[in-house]
């Protein structure tokens, strides 16, 4: 579950009267999710169709998040939403605010956009997906703001480092040695002169939403950064082209994904040449802070922890593959 915070009615009550948006119906928390409390909220304000009952997604930022950086995600909302990117917009406060604080932490009001994430997507889900990340591309190219990312390479190491070999032994003995063979050719070769754009860095299934084949939101852009924008591809290849424990390749969902996102945004020669380098990251990035939830989360903790194996076997698939995994480019 995903509601770390308790808000009473009232407490409710005052903070949505800060905004523009009539009084409340209705608050439900959502179970979805990771890192923050999320609340659906029904209000008297008018919705698309002109009745009673506009929704709004309120969230308190609860971990991980550098406060400081809240203006970059949020500003990059509404910079691809103004330019009909399907994310959902900032609501501004009564005074212009994108956000505000309470009871010590930040929370901001978000447009909810309909639609459901799914496990298990089809190659045209996929297609829609890979559209959809090519479309933020090009729009955020002139957002004006920079986040480095602070999950590259040296990064995960660092991660690797503060959980110790051993424990990460204990975890199972072949995350400890796809980190030692892999971690020093990824150090050693990560791409230092691609196109960089912002990215997403985590669009996951469960931050995409979908209605039937269509992308109807992308969500929860508290990776976005600015990085290289092949690395976001690979990100996305690797979260959605296997099973979710990674077992098994979806060619067919691969093949959508990439020509889809290649149809919008053509990859250089230089971009293709790094996907496998890219796609290997990608899995490294989520073993190593899976890794480290998984020794630091307490057993009896509201986080949910994810398998780092899961990742671990993409790795192993996109060792084997090479420049296969991303063929029709090849
Ligand atoms: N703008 C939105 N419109 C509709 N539903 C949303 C929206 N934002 C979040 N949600 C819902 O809230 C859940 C958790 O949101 P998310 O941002 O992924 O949280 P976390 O960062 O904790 O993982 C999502 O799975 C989705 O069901
Ligand atoms: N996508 C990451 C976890 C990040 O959590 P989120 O709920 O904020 O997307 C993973 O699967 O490891």
């Amino acid at each position: 579950m995903a509601v770390y915070t308790h808000l009473s009615a009232e407490t409710l009550g005052d903070l949505i009267a800060e905004y523009d948006v009539g009084e409340v119906i209705s608050a439900k928390g959502i179970a979805e999710g990771i890192s923050n409390s999320n609340w659906l909220i029904e209000t008297t304000g008018k919705n698309g169709a002109g009745d009673a009952g506009a929704r709004f997604i309120l969230t308190m930022y609860e971990y991980r998040i550098n406060v400081q950086q809240l203006p970059f995600f949020l500003n990059l909302l509404d910079h691809l939403a103004a330019k009909g990117c399907p994310v959902p917009a900032t609501i501004h406060d009564r005074e212009g605010n994108a956000y505000r604080e309470l009871d010590g932490k930040c929370i901001a009001l978000i447009e909810f956009l309909p639609g459901v994430s799914v496990d298990r997507p089809t190659p045209q889900q996929a297609r829609a997906v890979g559209e959809a990340l090519a479309q933020i591309h090009v729009a955020s190219a002139d957002f004006p703001m920079q986040r480095k990312n602070d999950l590259r390479p040296a990064d995960w190491r660092k991660l690797f480092d503060q959980c110790g070999d051993g424990a990460i032994a204990a975890i199972n003995s072949d995350l400890a040695q796809s980190v030692s063979k892999h971690m020093p050719q990824l150090l050693l070769e990560w791409p230092t002169d691609l196109p960089v754009g912002t990215i997403h860095a985590d669009l996951f299934p469960d931050n995409v939403l979908v209605l039937g084949d269509q992308v109807s939101a992308l969500i929860d852009f508290y990776f976005a950064c600015t990085d290289f924008v092949a690395y976001d591809l690979a990100v996305t290849h690797a979260a959605w082209c296997f099973t979710p424990d990674g077992r098994e390749f979806n060619r067919d969902i691969s093949n959508a994904l990439i020509e889809a996102y290649s149809s919008i945004c053509a990859l250089s020669e230089p971009e293709i040449a790094a996907l496998p380098i890219l796609a290997k990251g990608a899995a490294m990035r989520f073993i190593a802070t899976r890794t480290y939830d998984w020794i630091n989360t307490p057993a009896d903790a509201l986080v949910m922890r994810k398998d780092p194996m899961d990742y671990v076997r993409r790795l192993h698939h996109y060792d084997a593959l090479g420049g296969s995994a991303f063929s029709p480019l090849a």
